[in-house]
């Protein structure tokens, strides 16, 4: 690969240089010959001038002078007329009247500058150096830059910075990540480099140009042509690309070698196993449900040491000795690096990155008897959708709530069952958070064969779409349960989607976001796919069951969290939403909250949301 990165975007490179070096020999003929012309001209003219105004006084001095330069540099078609005037040389002395020769009629300048057709890279702030500075300045430079060429990339950028600080004040830090992205970004900024170097030589060479000397040009633009190849072959080699990462200044990123538990059984989750990250990270998952089981698997897999929260001492026990859970998915093995324990201590207090993936509404309960365990600065990453019942806020709104404001948050969505992540299907996520770096290092730390995760930074974006979709399936589910067919379903989960769209963008979110796995993708996933609790919650209620009974039966052990959610988004939607008959805009979330609150048979409401009034498909669009 690396091999394969060098002669691709080292042949580019090559030619470019290549091309530099013709296009500075064309330069420099075209400047020869412009010299050659401006000599003549200047010349021609200093004899025209001089023979017109000092005719008369110095005629025959003049003229002899003169006239031989004239006839050597006249054009070809002249040539016989200048042979035989030539021959007049050797006449003798002239007549004592000389013959008539009127003046030109338009003077020629005198001076003719010459052509600056490379751009102006400045050497100083003060005028350009003289011919001797600008080849010293070569001569510093190239050594400087063949002592980074030699070393590693962050000597090559300080062999660099000693050549040209002002391009390496350019080069962000966290380059020092060398994911092969980076790795790419880095080689496009020593592209960059090398032809910003180039031209800063070639108008040191110009300087040198104008001291009439050929050799230091050539020397400057082969001097970097040659040093142009191992460099650029270098910044791509696998050494480069493998290298460790330097940990981010990063107060959450403890120094400690990490722990290393046996290798991976044959029994385990079919996740392909990939490289831990090169620095030390302790990841704790709050809440040993479905998704934090998987979670932990996830980032176990990756090679961290993982350590799963529990409630029950039992339960904690079972996962340890047996690596699985005693009644969730208890047919498939965890890997070996999760380990389990319900001491709160014990979990929280060497961890480097906290999951959270306690449901929404025990959330608030949940933290206020592990807070004062969980360390300062320690990120939290949110794998829980929806939103509370009681202070309408996001899993964004609790959390900082209860751990405060100073700490980094990070919110993981998508299409992702739990079950499908354990069995190693493939499944992508976004992680979206304010401080961008977290969501990238999170995104590193997770990131395998079979789960992709994309980052962004609108959270309330990510967040409108996990508790709304919850909602929407809901929905769906009801619609299959009372019969309906998909036309039924596939027009409601549409307008579903345009609700979510029309709030979120309300509340500050991306449009594109909303389209994004977090809205749409997993509307589609929760809505159309077999394995969703909220899904099958709704298709209960159309088959007549109510919203209680289906709670009652499922007891505490699973949640559909768009139950409650729903409850929720139509007091936030009446508390923060300005307009009149909000449920005109939102039918489906409305009608939704009706049908679970017992206010509305499910057919009843079905038929409600379904009668969608004749108007635009967007019309709160604006043209
Ligand atoms: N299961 C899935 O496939 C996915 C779940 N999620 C989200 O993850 C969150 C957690 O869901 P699951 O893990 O599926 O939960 P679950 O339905 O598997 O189990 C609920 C878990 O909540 C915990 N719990 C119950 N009462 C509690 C209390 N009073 N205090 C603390 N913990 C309590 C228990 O550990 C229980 O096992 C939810 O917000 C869900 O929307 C997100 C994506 C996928
Ligand atoms: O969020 C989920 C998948 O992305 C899980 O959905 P359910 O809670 O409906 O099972």
């Amino acid at each position: 690969m690396g091999a394969f990165l060098s002669i691709f975007l080292f042949l580019p490179m090559f030619l470019l240089l290549l091309l530099f070096l013709l296009l500075f020999l064309l330069f420099f003929l075209l400047l020869s010959s412009s010299y050659a012309s401006s000599y003549s001209s200047s010349y021609s003219s200093s004899y025209s001038s001089s023979y017109s105004s000092s005719y008369s006084s110095s005629y025959s001095s003049s003229y002899s002078s003169s006239y031989s330069s004239s006839c050597s540099s006249s054009s070809s078609s002249s040539s016989s007329s200048c042979s035989s005037s030539c021959s007049s040389l050797f006449l003798p002395v002239p007549p004592p009247v000389p013959p008539p020769v009127p003046p030109p009629p338009v003077p020629v300048p005198l001076h003719v500058p010459i052509p600056l057709p490379l751009p102006s890279v400045p050497l100083s702030d003060s005028a350009p150096p003289p011919f001797k500075w600008g080849f010293v300045g070569v001569c510093i430079r190239v050594p400087t830059w063949f002592i980074g060429v030699n070393g590693t990339k962050d000597d090559w950028l300080e062999g660099w910075k000693l050549g040209k600080p002002q391009i390496s004040s350019n080069i962000p830090k966290r380059n020092s990540k060398t994911t092969p992205l980076v790795s790419t970004t880095i080689a496009a900024q020593i592209i960059d480099a090398n032809i910003k170097l180039t031209l800063y030589w070639t108008t040191i060479a110009h300087e040198i140009m104008r001291e009439r000397s050929v050799i230091p040009i050539v020397a400057a633009t082969l001097a970097t042509l040659l040093l142009s190849l191992p460099m650029t072959a270098q910044s791509f080699s696998p050494s480069h690309q493998h290298r460790p990462r330097v940990p981010a200044n990063r107060p959450h990123q403890l120094q400690h070698t990490p722990q290393r538990h046996p290798p991976l059984s044959s029994t385990s989750l079919s996740l392909k196993s990939t490289s831990p990250p090169p620095y030390p990270v302790r990841v704790t998952v709050l809440g040993g449900g479905n998704f934090g089981l998987a979670l932990a698997s996830v980032v176990a897999k990756k090679g961290v040491p993982t350590t799963l929260l529990v409630r029950s001492p039992d339960v904690a026990s079972h996962i340890n000795e047996n690596h699985r859970h005693p009644t969730k998915m208890s047919d498939i093995a965890l890997p070996r690096l999760v380990r389990a324990t319900a001491n709160k201590k014990e979990a929280l207090n060497d961890a480097t990155y906290i999951i959270h993936a306690v449901p929404v509404q025990y959330t608030r309960a949940f933290l206020e008897t592990v807070k004062d365990e969980i360390p300062p600065n320690v990120p939290v990453l949110s794998a829980s959708k929806g939103i509370e019942t009681s202070s309408l806020g996001f899993m964004a709104d609790i959390l900082k709530e209860c751990l405060g404001e100073d700490r980094s948050y990070a919110f993981l969505s998508g299409p992702s069952f739990a079950r499908e992540i354990c069995e190693g299907v493939a499944t992508a996520v976004v992680i979206a958070s304010e401080d961008l770096m977290l969501a990238d290092d999170l995104a590193e730390l997770m990131s395998g064969d079979d789960f992709c995760v994309f980052t962004s930074r609108d959270v309330i974006g990510v967040e409108v779409g996990g508790a709304v979709k919850n909602v929407i399936a809901i929905a769906a589910g009801m619609c299959e349960g009372l019969g309906l067919g998909t036309n039924a379903m596939s027009g409601l989960v549409t307008r579903g989607c345009g609700e979510m769209r029309r709030l979120g963008i309300y509340l500050g979110a991306r449009p594109s976001t909303i389209s994004g796995l977090s809205g749409v993708g997993d509307t589609f996933g929760t809505c159309f796919g077999p394995l969703s609790r909220n899904r099958r919650f709704g298709y209960r209620l159309g088959k007549g069951e109510t919203a209680e009974e289906i709670k009652a039966s499922m007891g505490g052990s699973e949640v559909a969290e768009g139950v409650d959610t729903s409850i929720a988004l139509v007091k936030m939607i009446k508390e923060k939403c300005k307009g009149y008959r909000l449920d005109l805009k939102y039918p489906i979330l409305f009608g939704m909250s009706d049908i679970i609150e017992g206010k509305m048979k499910p057919m009843e409401g079905m038929q409600n949301i379904m009668n969608f009034p004749v108007r635009m498909e967007n019309y709160d669009e604006r043209f």
